[in-house]
């Protein structure tokens, strides 16, 4: 399957070099495809391909140009009224509804998991003739999974679970690897790694690659994001790089951040991540998800998020199977802006607690 038969080198080359000129936006109306009908419709999982270090040294960010073209992006597609409740409630399916602190307790994950499987009151969706939805998942450290996954039982819901030493990464490979066996074990059906940034920061992408491998082995049927932690990667070529090592050793979905790192997922870095993951799916026929995370608290961000995604990659990608929000406050502010567009009225912040 790889490389793609009458993908030529030059092509490949071109589709690596991230923030040259694009051929590729599409300039059709600006709408949202039919509403999501199915949560998890069947996507193939990446398989990967062996690291070609041909193929990343190639890899090229040209780091004005993508800070230019992110510049631009707030505000340069408008969605209003109707649309803007459709793109809304689109994006709330797409959000990995995410506690991880040090004083969750099984009650904040349980309240949670309801607001998870009810993220929308009922009366607003009735306003909107809008028929249920969820979010796309909920994101726990390893010793909430299972009360997640009991509180989820029978909504569909998966569980998404950070590992591999999650936020830094640097305890023994061998207890990371046992980590991910644990909350696979748990029940979560997703597990959230974080790579060694060191690999990236030293351009050991051998290094890298083996690591991804392993832990993408170690979660055997469970859904594997890598978290970049873009934010200690120091350049956007390294970014660019390190997602495309990440998906040739089979990640399902290139992650930016933890959260926890100083700088989170910024428009710039997604950019960056979106059209490495649109160089992959040239070069190899794969999709891979993206999930952008930390800090994306606010509606109007949101819809950012969606139209980048929609001229970059496409409706297809506008879905939980290939995208998600990692975000601990984004749905309080979407159910505000719901609650406006059906009332006329804004309610306070704090009516839309989430746990
Ligand atoms: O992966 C998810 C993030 O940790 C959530 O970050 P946030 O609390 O800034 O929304």
């Amino acid at each position: 399957m790889y490389p793609l038969p009458g993908l030529g080198k030059r092509a490949v080359a071109e589709r690596l070099r991230i923030g040259g000129p694009d051929a590729n936006v599409p300039h059709e109306e600006f709408a949202m495809p039919e509403p999501v009908t199915r949560l998890h419709p069947e996507t193939a999982r990446n398989p990967g391909m062996p690291l070609d270090m041909d193929i990343v040294r190639a890899v090229q960010a040209n780091t004005s140009a993508i800070e230019r073209r992110a510049a631009t992006l707030p505000g340069r597609r408008t969605v209003k009224k109707d649309w803007q409740a459709a793109w809304l409630l689109r994006a709330i399916t797409c959000i990995d509804l995410t506690t991880l602190s040090g004083d969750d307790t099984e009650g904040r994950v349980k309240r949670l998991c309801a607001k998870a499987r009810q993220p929308v009151r009922p009366d607003l969706l009735d306003a909107m003739g809008m028929a249920p939805i969820t979010v796309g998942a909920v994101c726990v450290y390893h010793d909430m999974v299972e009360t997640a996954v009991r509180a989820l039982d029978g909504s569909g819901i998966p569980v998404a679970a950070v590992s591999t030493g999650f936020p830094a990464g640097l305890s023994p490979f061998r207890l990371r690897l046992a980590e991910i066996g644990e909350s696979v074990a748990a029940g979560a059906s997703e597990i959230d790694i974080v790579i060694s940034r060191r690999h990236a920061l030293t351009g050991d992408w051998q290094a890298l690659y083996d690591e991804m491998r392993a832990f993408r082995d170690a979660c055997g049927d469970a859904h594997v994001k890598a978290i970049l932690a873009t934010g200690e990667l120091g350049t956007l070529r390294n970014v660019a790089r390190a997602s495309m090592v990440c998906m040739m050793a089979g990640a399902d979905f290139i992650k930016t951040s933890t959260g926890k790192e100083g700088v989170n997922a910024t428009l710039p870095v997604s950019l960056t991540m979106i059209r490495a993951i649109r160089a992959y799916r040239a070069m190899t026929g794969a999709r891979v998800g993206y999930k952008p995370a930390g800090g994306i608290s606010k509606a109007k961000d949101a819809l950012t998020y969606l139209a980048l995604l929609k001229e970059e990659l496409g409706d297809d990608w506008l879905r939980p199977a290939l995208f998600r929000f990692g975000a601990s406050s984004l749905l309080g502010d979407i159910e505000r802006q719901l609650e406006h567009h059906v009332t006329g009225r804004y309610s306070a912040a704090w009516r839309h607690g989430l746990a």
